[in-house]
């Protein structure tokens, strides 16, 4: 099982010892964890760089890509398909040879090296049938508790809603995930759903992107005694 651990802004490489699998870096200038224009220092190896989006310009996601190198894009607004299918082609140089003007950016009809993940809000109830349109084109859905703010919300959705999920494309688990969850987590894990990750952020910090490394801890140990099976 892999753990993301998102809304990094103050204290990214303490977290970064922690070696979790994904650090998530939020791009959206209303949240109190934006980190447009900050610096990600050096990382261990390993770990993958997420980059949270709500609902940005194209440009703007492409800029971010390739400013932080990242690894995986998480699409937290209203992103259509299409939107879906654009970011993933790939921006390159004009070749000489093909193109007169060499400055000039052409579109390549080809896959980026850039994951997505595309993110749904759930309270009581979800219709699946809202994942069909993104099936082949994501890596993996990412469910998170549907709230007053876009994302962080910090508290759980009814997580028996996804007893109904009957997809093969992989889920990450978020919204409100604690320690006070670790029960609840063991239950899911026994389960036939294929999350492959744990994504945690507000409930694990001391202020708005100033995450609690000793309870980021007791989690990953919690993780690690439940899940040795699932990798
Ligand atoms: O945390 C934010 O400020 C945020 C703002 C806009 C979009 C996403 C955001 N955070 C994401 O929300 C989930 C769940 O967070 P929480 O555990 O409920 O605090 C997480 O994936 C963050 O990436």
């Amino acid at each position: 099982m892999k753990l993301k651990i998102c809304g990094m802004k103050f204290n990214t490489q303490e977290v970064a010892v922690l070696q979790p699998d994904y650090l998530g870096f939020i791009f959206y200038g209303k949240s109190k964890r934006d980190f447009e224009g900050m610096e990600i220092p050096d990382l261990p190896v390993g770990i993958k760089k997420v980059g949270v989006f709500v609902d940005a310009e194209l440009a703007f996601a492409k800029a971010q890509i390739e400013k932080y190198k990242l690894d995986i894009v998480q699409l937290h607004g209203d992103e259509s398909p299409a939107y879906v299918n654009a970011l993933r082609l790939r921006s390159e140089l004009g070749k000489p040879d093909e193109d007169p003007d060499p400055s000039r950016k052409v579109e390549v009809p080809a896959l980026s090296g850039v994951e997505v993940w595309k993110v749904f809000g759930i309270k009581d109830t979800f219709d699946f049938n809202r994942l069909k349109p993104y099936e082949g084109i994501v890596n993996a859905f990412l469910f998170d508790t549907k709230g007053k703010e876009k994302g962080g919300n910090g508290y759980t959705f009814n997580w028996e809603v996804l007893m109904n999920y009957t997809s093969k494309t992989p889920m990450i688990l978020s919204g409100g995930i604690g320690l006070d969850e670790i029960e609840k987590i063991k239950d899911i894990l026994a389960t036939d759903l294929p999350i492959i990750a744990l994504d945690v952020n507000s409930k694990f910090e001391k202020e708005p992107g100033m995450k609690d490394i000793k309870n980021l801890e007791k989690f990953k140990q919690a993780m690690a005694e439940i899940t040795p099976l699932r990798s």
